[in-house]
């Protein structure tokens, strides 16, 4: 059976009053899927607010204490979200990057996935509960915790859509952000960007990598050919948003049942190499 991965990021866990939305939004998706992960990142600002706290204690702190710090932001979240599911009747449970099995290398603050063994997620899937996962972290060999680098939690998303249905094909990535999907620029510098409906996985780097921090562009070298990733609003719920894809993708799902391959994507662009995720 097929596992939507859904992230919300920063801006989706705002405030405290925040969590009681986002988990309307998971329970809308539970009622039309039977498996759902979510990932979340920290509250908005919390993530800068830990990193500064360091810079007051030490001016160039060890990497592996910031490591520990840092992750306590995407902690905060996925504690919070599993009580305001909790409070409308939803089962989940939350976890951290190690927990949810997301291997690293052992490069502290930027660490890149190598594996995925979600075995515990899987265990509460099939107990029928929401997993909510820690974005942004996971843990190296050595059992160290690590961090992905900044945006970090949209590779997460994606790592883990990708561990969780090796089975199935077609799986997508929903994330939940404070526009209704990837505009030609920024729509809350100019109000006249409009909105793509459909971009394929280059395209969409190529806006990201120009700086569009709308998404990872690492996330999405990962998923090519693999996930299909829809940008959506968490306001406008409405709105089918902006899907990243191939062409084929879209026109001839049996196409992909061969060439798909479960090893990871190796792609070398310009200003980003991507081996692992
Ligand atoms: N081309 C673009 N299309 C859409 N949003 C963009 C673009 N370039 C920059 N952005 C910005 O990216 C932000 C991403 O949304 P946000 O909800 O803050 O993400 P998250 O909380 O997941 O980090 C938007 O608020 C928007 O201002
Ligand atoms: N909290 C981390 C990870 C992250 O991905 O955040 P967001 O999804 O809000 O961009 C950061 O601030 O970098």
């Amino acid at each position: 059976m097929k596992t939507l991965v859904i992230k919300f990021g920063g801006a989706a866990v705002a405030s405290p009053a925040c969590f009681d939305h986002v988990a309307e939004i998971v329970k809308s998706k539970i009622e039309k899927k039977k498996r759902v992960v979510v990932v979340v990142s920290a509250m908005k600002g919390a993530t800068d607010r830990l990193i500064n706290l360091a810079k007051e204690v030490h001016p160039n702190p060890p990497k592996r204490e910031y490591d520990m710090l840092v992750t306590v932001g995407e902690r905060i979240s996925i504690s919070l979200l599993a009580m305001a599911m909790d409070k409308i009747g939803l089962q989940a449970k939350s976890f951290t990057g190690s927990q949810s099995g997301i291997i690293t290398t052992s490069s502290h603050s930027e660490a890149r996935i190598i594996a995925v063994k979600p075995h515990r997620i899987e265990k509460s899937l099939n107990e029928s509960q929401v997993a909510i996962v820690a974005g942004f972290q996971g843990v190296s060999e050595q059992n160290e915790i690590t961090t992905l680098g900044r945006g970090g939690s949209d590779t997460t998303a994606v790592a883990l859509a990708i561990a969780l249905n090796r089975e199935n094909f077609f799986s997508e990535v929903e994330f939940y952000k404070d526009v209704r999907g990837i505009y030609d620029r920024d729509p809350h510098l100019d109000k006249t960007a409009s909105k793509y409906d459909f971009l394929s996985y280059e395209e969409a780097l190529k806006i990201t990598l120009a700086g569009a921090k709308i998404l990872h562009p690492r996330a999405i070298a990962l998923a090519k050919d693999r996930v299909r990733l829809r940008i959506r609003s968490f306001i406008d719920l409405n709105d089918d948003g902006t899907v990243i894809g191939s062409d084929a993708y879209l026109k001839e799902e049996t196409l992909f049942y061969e060439s798909l391959d479960p090893r990871p994507y190796q792609v070398s662009l310009k200003g980003l190499k991507v081996g692992q995720c």
